[in-house]
């Protein structure tokens, strides 16, 4: 698979301040592919998009785009330069140019008439060339900033918090619209949320970051079912973490709570002391289950029954799981259960 973005030891300090924004950061982005870059605030999400747009220079390392180099010891080739369309989290769209307009606005080719048709029918949206920006709803201007961004076959297209301005039900049209219209439009797509649901739902890949640093990248499924160390268990999804000694065979780990199945003997020493983490949507109530506990607080919330579980099989300490079950479970406060967990929702963790 070709690649479309390559970052290769990418760091960015800015002035006066002692800690670097980016460290260090390498990636490679697979033409074709969308991925998220997702951390909370200051983790340098925004430099590193920034970074390879050409609105900040690195220190060191080297941003390759389309197989050339961007930016790299003695080369420089500046943002409009760089095949890079952007969308922005407020859309910067011109008030006073109407949806035909913006989209075409700075396409210099001859096909200009038939390229932004070409653009609109891709957003769903043939029939809006005359009308003002302002008359649009904040999904019908996400499409049209995705247009002006798709216009010029950008050889990536930048979308910085692309869903904070929806309202929750918009959000979730717009994740499932974005990522068909990228695909259609065969772009490479590199987004920057703070929202692990909107990286979970659109990406391909998820780059987890922390201080300027890469936690973790891999499919969303990866991210979510073996999360490599504590933060990216805490940060993406839910998780309850536990002590565990790697029991012989390397197919179960002791733990306070029971015997736990793990997948990732490969990585396991027999003896070891681990730490787990445990995801609550890897729990379902069996007769035969090793855990045995007592509900201590339930609450409905549709697509799942979230439970507070007292596990009463251990005597060391109390120990509350947080476990997702399914919402047709009829459960009350004060039941026993007892639970069985998948080796699928169990990680080893660097604490
Ligand atoms: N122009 C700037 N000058 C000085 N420091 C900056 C500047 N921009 C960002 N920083 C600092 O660099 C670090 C990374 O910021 P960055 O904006 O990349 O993070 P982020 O993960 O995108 O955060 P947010 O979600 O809040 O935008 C933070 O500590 C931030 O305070």
């Amino acid at each position: 698979m070709e690649t479309a973005i390559e970052l290769k030891g990418i760091s960015k300090t800015y002035k006066g301040e002692a800690r670097a924004a980016v460290c260090d950061v390498s990636l490679k982005v697979k033409r074709g592919s969308i991925i998220t870059l997702l951390g909370p605030s200051g983790c340098g999400k925004t430099t590193t998009l920034r970074l390879i747009a050409g609105f900040e220079r690195p220190e060191s390392g080297e941003i390759n785009i389309g197989g050339k180099l961007m930016a790299g010891d003695n080369t420089w080739v500046s943002p409009e330069k760089r095949k890079i369309g952007m969308v922005f989290q407020d859309y910067a769209l011109f008030p006073h140019l109407n949806v035909e307009e913006n989209i075409g606005f700075g396409y210099r080719g001859k096909d200009k008439k038939q390229r932004v048709q070409e653009v609109l029918e891709m957003v769903n949206l043939q029939g809006f060339e005359n009308k003002g920006v302002h008359h649009l709803s904040g999904g019908q201007q996400q499409r049209v900033a995705l247009a002006r961004a798709l216009a010029k076959r950008p050889e990536v297209v930048l979308l910085d918090e692309p869903f904070s301005n929806l309202d929750t039900n918009l959000k979730q049209t717009m994740r499932n619209e974005v990522k068909r219209i990228l695909k259609k439009a065969n772009a490479t797509g590199i987004l920057v949320s703070h929202d692990q649901k909107d990286a979970l739902a659109i990406s391909d890949e998820i780059v987890v970051m922390k201080d300027g640093i890469i936690q973790q990248k891999g499919s969303p499924k990866k991210i979510y079912q073996f999360p490599r160390n504590a933060f990216v268990a805490g940060f993406v999804g839910e998780s309850n973490m536990m002590e565990g000694v790697v029991e012989p065979g390397k197919r179960w780990i002791a733990t306070d709570i029971g015997r736990i199945p793990c997948n990732q003997y490969h990585i396991l020493t027999e003896g070891e002391e681990v730490l787990l983490s445990l995801r609550p949507s890897g729990f379902e109530i069996a007769e035969e289950g090793d855990i045995k506990g007592v509900v201590e607080s339930l609450s409905y919330v549709g697509e799942y029954l979230e439970a507070r579980v007292a596990v009463v099989n251990q005597k060391k300490k109390k120990i509350s799981l947080l476990v997702y079950l399914h919402p047709n479970e009829i459960l009350k406060q004060g039941d026993p259960l007892n639970l069985r967990v998948s080796p699928n929702f169990v990680s080893v963790v660097k604490s």
